[in-house]
């Protein structure tokens, strides 16, 4: 049985999970603190600490690398693409190195899925699956309200798609049966309106589009933007860091972890009760919007990510208030790791074929 090893690196975290085949072996999420992570310049440049704690997961659990058969990470900032399992190759380093189409953590999946492969001398196989640009939003939904700007679809797919895929056979359905709306709520927040197995139209998670969420500032008001940029207080990297890093819950409440907002609340800090209940009320209203785009036929509301754990949060701010939509489906955390596990075993199996990545072409 192929031993796999599955790297998902998030925004506030690394996720790592070891599989014997379909079994799942052992997980572990390491959760960064947003002081550990700023002492990096680059996103490239915290590749050798995220990889010092693979290493150390991979002894403690007993599976050195000369053990490991297959490396499937998390898939970043390409070009858009269809849905699927790629090879890592050198093309698709080329692009995520120099972060030709942005920068975010889930880049590093295969950078360090590739190091890690050159580390132990041998030859096995490495994928990444259903990488956060996967595209297949309709031609009405790219507009943005000026030509210079198109809408990007930039999200968690790969949770999204195995979330639905899992709801879906709760009722008994297949995925590309179902209209859905899903809500992951992680680092950032995407929102997508899944109509039939593809996800029509959903929030750019990265780039000012959508609700704020612990480490973004979401849509924001734009002549108050222009002016921002324009005063001389800030470089262009500390602009963009207010939006995507500094903004959100960080910057309401001075941390991105739910956890101890939750605490500051318990501790009677309203401004942080009141951050936190503004995050809900924008995703209301996002997932209001999805719920159009899919005519009001919506079979259920999916919500995941890390913040879907927070009861507090989910029932009186999130599902009673959405609950006249559809029936609601929690799928708290999520269910990345397995479907990364299953992509690359479904390619060494030969029940699906893994695409090649080339970045020049369009
Ligand atoms: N049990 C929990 N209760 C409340 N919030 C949680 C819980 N577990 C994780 N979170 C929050 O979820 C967010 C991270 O979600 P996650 O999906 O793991 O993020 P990412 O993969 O983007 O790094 C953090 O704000 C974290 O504090
Ligand atoms: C790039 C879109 C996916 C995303 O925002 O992931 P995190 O929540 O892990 O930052």
């Amino acid at each position: 049985m192929p031993i796999v090893l599955v790297i998902n690196p998030g925004s506030t975290s690394t996720k790592l999970a070891l599989f014997n085949d379909r079994e799942l072996i052992r997980e572990h999420t390491i959760r960064h603190q947003p002081e550990e992570l700023s002492q990096f310049n680059t996103l490239y440049e915290q590749r050798i600490f995220r990889k010092k704690l693979i290493v150390e997961f991979l002894q403690k659990s007993g599976y050195p690398l000369d053990r490991i058969d297959l490396i499937v990470g998390r898939g970043g900032m390409l070009k858009p693409l269809q849905g699927g399992t790629y090879y890592v190759n050198d093309s698709m380093i080329e692009d995520l190195k120099t972060a030709r189409y942005g920068e975010h953590a889930s880049n590093l999946g295969a950078i360090l899925a590739r190091e890690l492969l050159s580390e132990s001398g041998r030859d096995i196989p490495v994928f990444i699956a259903d990488p956060v640009v996967v595209d297949e939003m309709e031609p009405l939904a790219k507009y943005s309200g000026h030509p210079d700007f198109k809408r990007r679809s930039i999200f968690h797919a790969l949770n999204q798609k195995a979330v639905a895929r899992q709801v879906a056979a709760r009722y008994g359905k297949r995925y590309e049966e179902m209209n859905l709306v899903v809500i992951h709520m992680g680092g950032g927040i995407s929102i997508g309106a899944h109509r039939k197995g593809k996800v029509i139209d959903v929030n750019n998670a990265l780039d000012g589009d959508g609700p704020f969420s612990p480490e973004r500032s979401g849509t924001l008001p734009l002549t108050g933007l222009i002016k921002l940029c324009f005063s001389g207080t800030y470089t262009k990297d500390e602009m963009k860091k207010l939006i995507k890093g500094k903004g959100g819950l960080m910057a309401y409440t001075g941390t991105t972890d739910c956890q101890k907002v939750q605490m500051y609340i318990r501790q009677g800090d309203q401004n942080c009760k009141m951050a936190y209940k503004a995050m809900a009320y924008q995703i209301i209203k996002w997932a209001g919007k999805m719920a159009a785009a899919l005519r009001g036929e919506v079979d259920s509301i999916i919500i995941t990510g890390g913040i879907a754990y927070d009861k507090n949060f989910m029932i009186p701010w999130l599902t009673e208030k959405l609950s006249f939509i559809a029936p609601i489906d929690i799928v708290p955390g999520g269910n990345e790791e397995l479907a990364l596990a299953m992509a690359g075993l479904r390619v060494i199996e030969g029940s699906e074929e893994a695409r090649e990545y080339d970045g020049l072409s369009r």
